[in-house]
């Protein structure tokens, strides 16, 4: 039965309004206001006044000039009433989100009667958002976490692998080479050895920011393990890397690491391999080519970067 019918039921129904934490509000067919309950009022910060006869345009102008209410992000005023004009009407039931000044959400649901009337309808929903918010949030740090190296911050094993295949396939779209090098500090062991491991902690630490700093935006410098880095080179020939790693070669001479011992200071060695110099596809088999040369260049004396090789075809017996 309609309250129009039951005088009681729509007293009810009124003092409901009047005493409800959720806003509730009536628009006449022209968007002006008929009702609004003192929630409501006090959700849209207009309490110390009427907007009884004036429209929901101007609330919202109102709200945006005073900067009272909802937070409205647009720049231009016009823009965002043209805006939120479109939408409202545009179904005969809506809801959405809404951010208000100072921090609180509410849901807002907009009911369209058949005789043209809008009933809006707001809860506060601030508590469900700042939960949904942490929980973003952590996933965010889970996500992070799960992909990145935890002592030099780094991309971890996982991540740089998944990045390598990536930029295969990139490569193989867009036919421009790239290459991929393999880094490992010399004698390593021996500074864990001489100095302890928190001091071999602090030099893999200094070496993945190093690299990083020397490297160019696009490149992507990973820790594969122990004191095994790899690094990709996107949209870059074999000459290219070998210039840019052999860069970080040479300023790696002049740092020193006090924190470690006085005068203190390590080299590493490389191996560098350009995607398609081998037959094999995927990222593993380009790691393992970069591995050989990187044998290579510590079999050399180290401190160097070797390019691979293919080795020559064994003589058919
Ligand atoms: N401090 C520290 N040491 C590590 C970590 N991961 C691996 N290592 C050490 O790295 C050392 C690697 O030693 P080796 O594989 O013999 O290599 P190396 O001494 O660097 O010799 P070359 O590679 O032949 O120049 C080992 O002593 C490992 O314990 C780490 O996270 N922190």
């Amino acid at each position: 039965m309609s309250p129009s019918h039951n005088p009681k039921l729509a007293d009810l129904l009124l003092q409901y309004a009047g005493l409800s934490e959720n806003g509730i509000a009536v628009l006449d067919a022209e968007n002006r206001f008929v009702y609004y309950n003192p929630a409501f009022a006090q959700m849209f910060d207009f309490a110390d006044q009427s907007m009884i006869s004036k429209t929901h345009g101007d609330l919202m102008e109102w709200m945006y000039m005073q900067q009272r209410g909802s937070n409205i992000e647009w720049a231009n005023l016009q823009d965002w009433l043209e805006y939120a004009g479109s939408r409202q009407r545009s179904a005969p039931f809506r809801s959405f989100e809404v951010d208000l000044k100072g921090g609180r959400w509410i849901l807002m649901t907009e009911q369209v009667c058949p005789d043209g009337e809008l009933v809006m309808f707001c809860s506060d929903i601030t508590r469900q958002k700042e939960t949904e918010n942490a929980l973003k949030k952590a996933h965010g740090d889970i996500e992070r976490l799960a992909l990145t190296d935890d002592l030099t911050g780094v991309p971890n094993r996982r991540n740089f692998m998944q990045r390598l295949a990536q930029e295969i396939s990139r490569s193989q779209r867009s036919a421009e080479p790239f290459c991929l090098a393999m880094l490992d500090l010399d004698f390593f062991k021996k500074v864990n050895d001489r100095f302890g491991h928190a001091a071999g902690d602090e030099v893999l630490k200094h070496f993945a920011n190093f690299v990083q700093q020397h490297l160019r935006a696009e490149d992507v410098l990973g820790r594969l393990g122990g004191e095994e880095f790899g690094v990709l080179l996107p949209n870059s020939s074999l000459p290219v890397a070998q210039l840019v790693l052999n860069r970080v070669l040479e300023r790696l001479q002049a740092e020193r690491l006090p924190e470690v011992a006085a005068d203190f200071s390590y080299t590493f060695s490389g191996g560098l391999v350009q995607h398609g110099a081998a037959p094999g596809k995927s990222g593993s088999d380009l790691l393992a080519l970069a591995d050989q040369a990187l044998y290579a260049a510590k079999a050399d004396g180290r401190n160097r970067i070797a390019p691979y090789t293919p080795q020559p075809a064994a003589p058919v017996a």
